[in-house]
């Protein structure tokens, strides 16, 4: 048996090695997978990372889920290569904004979102199996808003891949919008669906779940739904906490969530060994997390409109992930909660999954009002600007802090994918960076589809190569 192998949340998909996992997506039953074990760091492991390149941190952490199935140094040179994509030579530099406060800048890759550090690693990871395997694969994509241009942006012109994003027609910022329309590249085709993001989501799963179309064009996602997202994403929860003190010191995150793929790999980055104290997931007004965490029940409520609009989500699928491990991986539990979820937009968690929850999460909400207050106040207070998404997590880090560990709040995006926000908040209008100082002027080429299984297939079937 291999050291680490992938299983299903749902229980009724074959196990499979990480290359299988990484092209799979999702997995048969409509679960996601993750692997059977958590591989673990000691204290010396972790502290032996000290001082390290973000590169060879990545390396270290990473070539535990890969598991020798890419050769060494055939990943080292595809991990040195996704982040020299990168502006800044820390890759994720770590900011001081108070005494006790920190900000993780994720935003200095090629689109100016935390996407970009783990979408550059699964290009090349995704490229090479396939090239290995002399196959092809069609990648289709959900969005709202910057998973999209991510995803564009790595896989735009590789040979082995045709890519399919599905973003809310006219609920994505303008920026988000051209950075994913603007594309050139023969094999990229944006498409805008006249419904939400939980549209476009359900419409992706749906077409993984139609097993003679996931066969027939070969379908790969690059949602976190694919575990390789997720691994990626696990590596800056250790540079932060190593540059911190850690593994000698306890660290606090504070993660703006949608889709809880960036937070659950905060949790992955505890099971490993990263001593974490406070895990804390910051919703904007779509806070069906924090209503659950408070509540015990899962209950979608129709999704608002916000100023950080990648964080308008219902349906987050990453929490799947983490019901498995506090049902104490019981599939059945999962698949229970799971349709419920399908037929009446709710379920129950019970009370023992629930304690284990909260053992490791804290959770809170950011409104409207308070998402700018914070970008004007953070702004005259450090001189430091934040885009929504941010300040949504700044906003929440403030309420949980405590003074026992350094407070971490991921950046997530870039301030100038939301300038009209930005602008609001504090009457500053952030630029573009150089090499996207003309995006607005770009021509934008994208088809309008009705939010319909079969339109989309249909569209799909028609362009894609595989
Ligand atoms: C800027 C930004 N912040 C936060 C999030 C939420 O992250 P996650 O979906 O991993 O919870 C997203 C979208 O995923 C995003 O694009
Ligand atoms: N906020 C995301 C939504 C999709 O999240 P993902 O991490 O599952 O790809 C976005 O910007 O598209």
């Amino acid at each position: 048996m291999k050291v680490v192998d992938y299983i299903s949340t749902r229980g009724e998909a074959a196990s499979l090695g990480f290359r299988d996992a990484l092209l799979a997506g999702l997995a048969r039953d409509g679960g996601l997978y993750v692997p059977r074990e958590w591989p673990v760091m000691s204290k010396k492991d972790i502290r032996a990372l000290r001082g390290k390149s973000y590169q060879d941190i990545a390396f270290e952490v990473l070539k535990r889920f890969v598991d020798g199935e890419i050769p060494d140094d055939k990943f080292r040179a595809m991990i040195d290569e996704a982040y020299a994509t990168f502006r800044h030579p820390a890759v994720v530099p770590l900011v001081q904004t108070g005494p006790n406060d920190f900000v993780l800048e994720l935003f200095h890759g090629t689109t100016l979102a935390f996407k970009d550090v783990a979408m550059q690693l699964l290009a090349r990871l995704m490229d090479y199996v396939l090239a290995e395997r002399g196959e092809r694969a069609t990648i289709v994509g959900a969005t709202s808003g910057d998973t999209g241009g991510a995803a564009i942006d790595a896989f735009a012109g590789r040979e082995r891949t045709d890519i399919f994003i599905l973003f809310p027609h006219g609920k994505v910022s303008p920026v988000q919008q051209r950075q994913m329309t603007t594309s050139n590249a023969a094999n990229v085709h944006a498409l805008a669906v006249k419904g939400n993001f939980d549209d476009c989501q359900n419409l992706v799963k749906e077409m993984f779940n139609d097993a003679a179309f996931r066969d027939r064009l070969k379908l790969s996602g690059v949602n976190s739904i694919n575990w390789a997202r997720i691994m990626a994403q696990v590596v800056y929860y250790f540079t932060a906490a190593v540059s911190l003190g850690g593994p000698d010191r306890k660290i606090s995150f504070t993660v703006p969530t949608g889709n809880f793929g960036d937070i659950f790999a905060g949790y992955v980055a505890k099971k490993m060994g990263l001593p974490i104290d406070r895990l804390v997931i910051a919703t904007n007004d779509n806070d069906i997390l924090a209503r659950t965490l408070k509540t015990g029940r899962y209950e979608m409520r129709g999704v608002k409109a916000t100023t950080s609009p990648s964080m308008d989500i219902q349906i987050s699928s990453n929490f799947e992930r983490l019901l498995f491990e506090s049902y104490g991986r019981d599939a059945a539990a999962v698949r229970s909660s799971m349709a419920g979820l399908k037929q009446s937009g709710a379920f129950e968690i019970q009370p023992e999954a629930l304690k284990a929850i909260r053992r490791e999460f804290r959770a809170g909400r950011a409104t409207e009002r308070q998402v700018a207050t914070t970008i004007r106040e953070t702004l005259a207070e450090t001189g430091y600007l934040i885009d929504p998404h941010t300040a949504t997590g700044v906003f929440v880090a403030r309420k949980n802090a405590r003074a026992a560990s350094p407070m971490v709040t991921l950046a997530t995006a870039h301030p100038a994918k939301f300038p009209a926000a930005v602008k609001s908040a504090c009457g500053i209008d952030p630029a573009l960076p150089s090499w996207l100082a003309d995006l607005m002027e770009r021509e934008e080429r994208f088809d309008i589809l009705e939010p319909e299984l079969k339109a989309v297939e249909t569209f799909i079937g028609e362009h894609a190569r595989a």
